[in-house]
């Protein structure tokens, strides 16, 4: 054997070896030491909560609680949906707390159920509260502006802020008012020769909302819109199967039946917007008119804004434009759909609520017509949606990270540390919104929200500061067009098969459906 071999092959092991250690030590770093640090930390401070258990925190508390919760439907007209809904976050608040430690595997979680403070959170301007980033989200469903952060983020809210002024939705009413027809006229159609029918409102809700979204992003190239929808809605089912295997390494990229039609969708989606996108563009600058639709006023602005600022500030590539697009229908389908749904649900369960609101639809419009004065004279209406968004809100909470230390509420947070601000909880605390906080109670909203409990601005479905919805009067004004017209129409009921059973995938749905009997009148 030639002796000089010999170091090379132990410099080499030796190597490897140091490689090896030096992997363990990293993840020794990220799975025991750093939490542990930044327990410490918190507690230091005085926050209470879970201690950390090696790799998986809570999680299996969670999902056994959750597991535990969801087999027990809900009382009907029972509105205390925060303990079946989040059971590992409302026992945790329950143990220790309205600012409460908890992990998310080996990240620490504070929960702060205090109005105010969250409202600071999400009023940091300065980006130190990061939206947490889901690459495979943003590869598969959406990017765009809900997803960038800093000016990035900046520049998008500031093109897409003209497609969601007031005055341009007004525009659009034609486009909203087809689909609420179409859905109403449908749902006529379908009743039996006593005048009645059972339809499950949920996914019948969610085929309008997409509609809704297909006519207004894209106006006359509605057909294509409307397979976008179908091939997001698909895509959203797809990737929330998906998500509960994620803890599985690297199983979004195997490529399982699943994955490969998420694969394709993307492609699909891409290549209809891709081609939406050029044609328009191409229109425009053949001086063709912008049309009154999200992707005319998006393109529109996106040309103002390259005009104004030069080089130094370019408007959105075509990649950039079709990502929003993807954003229309992520954001606002079934948030929409989920707020129309547990709308009718409720009324279903208060009819002297529902009487009420059809009184007033019926003193302000003429039969089967509706006109956007009369819209924003609807008082018992708006008092309703509010009441709906309190007590069933699409999105149960928001999660930010901090990237470096922050200090809110008295406490300051290292880099690394989750915060949860859980809205559910906030909009369901009898500290501010009294002791008849589970009843349905749209009076409450009778002198506008500010008044509605004792905490000025408790009230949050839409998210707050720099990063509030964009959506949210395109989104009232959709409920509230579909609500008139459904209440000009027909009465309504629960149905028997109805079960009261509010669950999360990813936001707040009927697990079960809605089936609800509607009846002519
Ligand atoms: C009832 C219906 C809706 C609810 C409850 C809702 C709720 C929210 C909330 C809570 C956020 C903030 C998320 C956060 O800060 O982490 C948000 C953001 C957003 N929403 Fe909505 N939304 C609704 C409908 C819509 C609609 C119809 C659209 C558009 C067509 C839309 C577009 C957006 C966009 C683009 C953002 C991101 C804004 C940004 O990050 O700057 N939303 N929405």
């Amino acid at each position: 054997m030639d002796p000089t071999s010999v170091p090379w092959s132990s410099m080499v092991f030796g190597l490897l070896g140091l490689a090896l250690l030096w992997q363990v030590h990293r993840l020794l770093v990220r799975l025991w030491w750093q939490p542990r640090r930044l327990e410490r930390a918190l507690r230091a401070q005085g926050v209470r909560g879970t201690s950390y258990r090696f790799l998986t925190g809570d999680l299996k508390d969670y999902g056994r609680l959750s597991k535990e919760a969801w087999a027990r439907p809900l009382p009907l007209r029972c509105h205390d949906i925060a303990p079946r809904v989040a059971p590992f976050v409302h026992r945790t608040i329950a143990e220790h707390g309205k600012a409460c430690l908890s992990w998310f595997g080996p990240i620490p979680k504070v929960t702060i159920a205090d109005a105010e403070i969250a409202k600071d959170v999400l009023s940091n301007k300065m980006g130190h509260f990061e939206k947490l980033n889901f690459p495979v989200l943003s590869k598969l469903l959406a990017d765009g502006v809900a997803n960038y952060e800093g000016e990035k983020w900046a520049k998008h809210r500031r093109i897409l802020n003209p497609a969601f002024h007031l005055e341009k939705l007004k525009l659009m009413l034609p486009a909203f008012s087809a689909c609420c027809e179409e859905l109403v006229g449908r749902w006529a159609a379908s009743l039996g020769s006593d005048g009645s029918n059972e339809i499950d409102v949920w996914p019948e809700m969610q085929s309008l909302t997409g509609d809704v979204i297909s006519r207004t992003a894209f106006g006359s190239s509605y057909l294509e819109g409307r397979r976008i929808f179908q091939l997001q809605a698909e895509q959203q089912e797809l990737f929330m199967g998906a998500i509960q295997k994620i803890s599985i390494p690297g199983y979004m990229s195997l490529p399982t039946k699943n994955n490969r039609r998420m694969y394709q969708i993307k492609n699909e989606v891409e290549s209809i917007i891709r081609d939406l996108v050029q044609k328009r563009m191409q229109a425009m600058k053949d001086g063709e008119r912008t049309k009154d639709d999200l992707l005319g006023i998006l393109l529109e602005s996106s040309m103002r804004h390259a005009d104004e600022n030069g080089h130094s500030g370019p408007g959105m590539t075509i990649e950039e434009v079709m990502e929003e697009c993807k954003v229309f229908y992520f954001a606002g389908m079934e948030t929409t759909a989920i707020l129309l749904t547990w709308t009718m649900v409720v009324l279903s369960m208060h009819p002297e609520w529902q009487h009420r609101a059809r009184e007033e639809v019926l003193s302000l419009f003429q039969k089967n017509k509706l006109d956007y004065e009369g819209l924003s004279k609807l008082k018992t209406v708006t008092m309703i949606l509010y009441e709906v968004l309190r007590l069933y809100p699409p999105g149960i909470g928001f999660v930010r990270q901090t990237y470096k230390e922050m200090e809110i509420g008295g406490v300051k947070y290292p880099a690394g540390v989750m915060i949860e601000l859980p809205l559910l909880f906030i909009h369901h605390d009898p500290d501010i919104w009294g002791s008849d906080v589970n009843e349905f109670k749209p009076e409450r909203f009778a002198e506008g929200i500010s008044r509605a409990s004792n905490d000025y601005g408790a009230f949050f479905p839409f998210g707050w500061g720099p990063r509030i919805c964009m959506g949210q009067n395109f989104a009232l004004l959709e409920a509230k067009i579909a609500l008139c017209m459904i209440l000009q129409r027909f009465e309504f009921e629960l149905a028997p098969s109805y079960t009261h059973a509010p669950h999360i995938v990813l936001m707040l749905r009927p697990m079960h459906g809605a089936p609800i009997k509607l009846r002519a009148i």
